[in-house]
C-alpha cells in the first residue's frame, strides 16, 4: 500500500449548466488509477479539471506534497506537473518526432537520459526524423506519451489513449502503457470505456456515473464484485493475477491463477514486448462469464483445455432468458452466463459442485 504521505487529494466540483462534477477522492501517489463510467459521466472533465483546463473547477488539489489548487491559489495548467496524452493529441505537424520530443523536454529542464530512456522503452529511434503526418495511428500515440514522459511529470493524465485505435493497434500499444506504469515511477490517471484496458492497466478503479464517484478501490476488488452493474454487462467477467508457468511451441501459456490452472492463447504480438509471455511473469487475465460454460462431471473426451472444479455459489436472471452464475473456484471468484434452459436441464441451484469449462483460445493475454 502506498504511504499515506504520498496520496493524491481530489476535492474538486465544475458546474455547468447541465451538468455538476462533483468528486471527493483520496487516490494512492502510485500506480495507476483507472476513471471508468458510461458515456457523459464526467471523466474528461475530471481529468481536465486536474490538468488545471477546466476554468471553472473549484476546490482543492494536493498532488505529490504540492499544493496545486486550493481556496486561496489556482495554479495554471502549465505550472501544474502533468504529463496529458489525449485520444488526439495534436502533435506539432511542422516538426520531426525528435523535435517534438524536444520542445516540450528542452522547457523542462529535464536530463538527457531521460528524453534517451523513454525514446528507447517506447521504441521511437526509428522513427525520429519522421513527420507526425507519416505516422500510424499507434505510432503517433506512442509520440505523445512519450512527449508527456520526458518533461518528468508528477502525474501522467491518460483520457482515452486508445480508444481512436483499432483493436490491432491497442494490442501493440497496450505492453507499452504497462511498461511506463511499470517504468515511470509516477501515478497515472486513466480515463477510459474499456474494461479491458481497466482489466490490465489499474492497480485501483474510480467509477463515475453522473458527475458522482458510485464506487472506489482496489482495481481487482471493484472488478470482481456482482453488485455492480459492470457484472450485468454483456463483457462482465472476472479478473485474476496469473503467472506464466510455461508456454509451449504453439503459443499456448500454462497461467498459475488463484482459481486453479488456466490455459490462454498468448495475443500474437509482434512487438518486442512479447517477453511479457516469457516463464515467471506476472500478468492479468480476464475470464468473461459467456465463455466459461458448466458441467457435472469432469468430461476428458471435449476439446477444452480448461476445467476448474468450482461451487455454484448464485444464480441470478438476466434480461433476455440468460442467467448468471457466481461461483467458487478454489476460493477465486468466478462468473458463468448460461442460459435458463440449462439451469432447469441440469437441475442447477446453489451449493452444488460443477466443472466450469473455459476454452483457452477464449482467454487471450
Ligand atoms: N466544453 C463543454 N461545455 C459544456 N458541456 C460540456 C463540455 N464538455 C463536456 N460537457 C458535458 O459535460 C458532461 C460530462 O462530459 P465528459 O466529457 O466529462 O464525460 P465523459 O465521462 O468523459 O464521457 P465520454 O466517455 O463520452 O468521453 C457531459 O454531459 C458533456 O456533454
Amino acid at each position: 500500500m502506498p504511504d499515506a504521505a504520498d496520496d493524491i487529494l481530489v476535492r474538486l466540483a465544475v458546474a455547468r449548466r447541465d451538468f455538476h462534477l462533483e468528486v471527493d477522492l483520496t487516490l494512492p501517489g502510485q500506480g495507476t488509477t483507472a476513471v471508468f463510467g458510461p458515456s457523459g459521466g464526467g471523466k474528461s472533465t475530471l481529468l481536465r479539471a486536474i490538468a488545471g483546463l477546466e476554468p471553472d473547477a473549484e476546490g482543492t488539489l494536493h498532488v505529490a506534497g504540492q499544493t496545486w489548487q486550493d481556496e486561496r491559489e489556482r495554479l495554471p495548467a502549465h505550472q501544474r506537473a502533468t504529463g496529458v496524452v489525449f485520444q488526439h493529441t495534436a502533435l506539432l505537424p511542422h516538426l520531426s518526432v525528435d523535435a517534438n520530443l524536444r520542445y516540450g523536454w528542452r522547457r523542462t529542464g529535464s536530463p538527457a537520459h531521460v528524453l534517451d530512456a523513454w525514446i528507447q522503452r517506447l521504441d521511437l529511434a526509428p522513427l525520429l526524423a519522421r513527420r507526425p503526418d507519416t505516422l500510424s495511428g499507434g505510432e503517433r500515440q506512442r509520440v505523445a506519451l512519450a512527449r508527456a514522459l520526458v518533461t518528468q511529470p508528477r502525474w501522467l493524465l491518460l483520457d482515452e489513449p486508445l480508444s481512436a485505435l483499432d483493436a490491432n493497434r491497442r494490442a501493440e500499444i497496450l505492453p507499452y502503457i504497462e511498461a511506463i506504469r511499470r517504468d515511470a515511477g509516477i501515478p497515472v490517471l486513466y480515463v477510459t470505456h474499456s474494461v479491458e484496458e481497466v482489466a490490465r492497466l489499474a492497480d485501483h478503479l474510480v467509477l463515475l456515473e453522473g458527475g458522482r464517484v458510485t464506487v472506489a478501490g482496489p482495481a481487482l476488488d471493484v472488478l470482481n464484485r456482482s453488485d455492480l452493474p459492470m457484472a450485468l454487462r454483456d463483457d462482465a467477467g472476472v479478473v485474476m493475477e496469473a503467472r506464466v508457468e510455461e508456454t509451449d511451441a504453439h503459443g499456448l501459456l500454462t497461467l498459475h491463477t488463484p482459481a486453479g490452472r488456466l490455459h490462454a492463447h498468448g495475443m500474437a504480438n509482434a512487438s518486442p514486448h512479447a517477453s511479457r509471455h516469457a516463464t515467471g511473469t506476472r500478468m492479468r487475465v480476464r475470464v468473461q462469464a459467456r465463455d466459461v460454460s458448466l458441467a457435472l462431471s469432469r468430461h476428458e473426451d471435449s476439446s477444452l483445455l480448461n476445467v476448474l472444479p468450482a461451487t455454484l455459489v448464485e444464480l441470478a436472471e438476466l434480461p433476455g432468458g440468460q442467467v448468471q452464475a457466481r461461483l467458487d473456484a478454489s476460493g477465486a471468484p468466478l462468473l458463468a452466463r448460461i442460459s435458463h434452459r440449462s439451469v432447469e436441464r441440469l437441475k442447477l441451484s446453489p451449493g452444488m459442485a460443477l466443472w466450469a469449462q473455459v476454452k483457452a483460445v477464449a482467454l487471450l493475454v
